[in-house]
């Protein structure tokens, strides 16, 4: 089995009990064998070394939400409305997509994610087989599920629901156990009560998770109130929707109650600040979700709407806004920040026995930073340059299941340059078409 020996580095491991160490890691095939201060006794016999001097070793990060094939649509609307973007400029582009937009656009989103340090996604799209394909591909790992919209004819909601049963079954576990896949009603405002109880009823059958959108605009839970006669939390909640694992992203409107009830119901929240402040959706309550023992984690949402894949952007925001909108300084200190996109990520997605920190039998999912840059200078405290100083173009080198998918900046398993040039005319076509 391959061994990699990471010598005399600094490491982030975001686990409590110890969270910055200085020493060595050595990875067995997919696994993190050892991590300590002290030189490794014996040495790792045949291992590549690599020498950690200058670098800060933490785990990869994991964005909870987003839509990767629309990295073809980065730029494409901006300075909108939710749901003017989403119906009448999203929803019409979208609908001209073919399968080798899906392909290239998911490839940009996965070669963006990866150089800034994600190794783990949740993805909710159409076409899933072929984002699927470039995930197992690239070396990432991902949660994927074909995200349905239910206003359409019956016959036509059931063959969505199929189609995304059908994905969820056939990808479940794929790729060495780095594809997981779930089930998505779009939103509550997009599929009819019974098509969600039959997509909850699906789930249920094939022990998958749920993932929705949810009280991302007040428009929207306003005619949740006018169209069901309650707010999405409470409509959710009885169709059943919380009863099993679920994941609901946005969740920016919420009162008291509805947050005390994802808390009792274990419900994670994908909190998407960008995306959030761009469409002028709001600021999520964050501290009080916190305080209130919700798992919340963080997403990008797509690149049409943030408009990158950077999640040390979202973590820096997630540390700032909500610092500006309570007064309080120390809403969300810059290490509960970290946690957001690290721990709490992998938590929200019921993987944090394996991903999400730097720990002796987790997952060989890390990634290496460039400190010798002047804005990790002077050192510091290197959490704080971390959360307040870096992003992800400090990230130099990525390994995802003790596999190098990043090296020195560029894709190993991916050819960042055609991907570049295939999106382009990809979306050259969608514009003239
Ligand atoms: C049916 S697959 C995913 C679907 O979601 C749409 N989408 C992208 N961003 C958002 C958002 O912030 N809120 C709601 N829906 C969103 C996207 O256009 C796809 O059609
Ligand atoms: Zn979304």
């Amino acid at each position: 089995m391959k061994r990699i020996w990471i010598k005399d580095g600094t490491f982030v491991t975001m686990d409590d009990a110890r969270p910055v160490l200085k020493g060595h890691m050595v990875i067995e095939g997919d696994t993190i064998l050892y991590l300590d201060e002290a030189l490794p006794e014996p040495a790792p016999e045949g291992a590549e070394v690599i020498d950690g001097n200058g670098f800060v070793y933490m785990p990869g990060l994991i964005n909870t939400h987003g839509h990767a094939a629309m990295s073809l649509l980065r730029g494409y609307s901006d300075d909108e409305a939710l749901q003017v973007w989403l119906e009448q400029k999203m929803w019409p582009m979208e609908g001209k997509y073919t399968d080798e937009d899906a392909r290239w656009g998911t490839a940009l989103a996965v070669s963006e994610m990866l150089r800034s340090g994600t190794t783990t996604f949740v993805d909710m799209y159409d076409r899933m087989h072929i984002v699927a394909e470039v995930v197992e591909q690239s070396g990432m790992r991902g949660l994927l599920t074909r995200g349905v919209i239910g206003l359409c004819p019956p016959d036509v909601q059931t063959a969505k629901l199929n189609e995304a049963k059908q994905f969820a079954r056939d990808w479940n576990g794929r790729a060495n156990g780095r594809i997981r896949t779930m089930l998505s009603p779009h939103a509550p405002y997009t599929c009819p009560p019974d098509y969600i109880a039959r997509i909850v009823e699906a789930a249920q059958e094939l022990n998958v998770p749920l993932h929705t959108h949810m009280s991302e605009s007040a428009a929207e839970v306003q005619q949740n109130i006018d169209d069901y006669g309650c707010r999405p939390v409470e409509h959710l909640d009885k169709l059943g929707f919380f009863s099993g694992p679920a994941l609901v992203a946005h969740a920016v409107h919420l009162t008291d109650d509805e947050i005390a009830l994802l808390a009792e119901r274990g419900v994670g929240v994908s909190h998407n600040p960008a995306s959030n402040l761009k469409l002028a959706s709001g600021i999520a309550r964050l501290p009080d979700l916190l305080k209130a023992g919700v798992t919340v984690s963080l997403g990008t949402d797509s690149a049409a709407s943030n408009n990158n894949l950077d999640l040390f952007d979202e973590i820096r925001l997630a540390a700032l806004i909500h610092k500006g909108v309570s007064g309080d300084p120390t809403a969300v200190p810059a290490w509960e920040a970290l946690k957001l996109g690290t721990v709490y990520g992998a938590r929200a997605i019921w993987q944090e026995e394996r991903i999400g920190m730097l720990k002796e039998g987790m997952k060989a999912d890390f990634i290496a930073i460039d400190a010798e840059q002047p804005h990790f200078y002077p050192r510091t405290e290197i959490v704080s340059h971390l959360v307040y100083s870096g992003s992800g173009r400090d990230v130099k080198h990525v390994w995802v299941d003790g596999v190098q998918v990043v090296k020195n900046g560029a894709c190993v398993f991916l050819d960042d340059a055609q991907i570049r040039a295939e999106a382009q005319r990809c979306f050259e076509r969608l514009l003239s078409s």
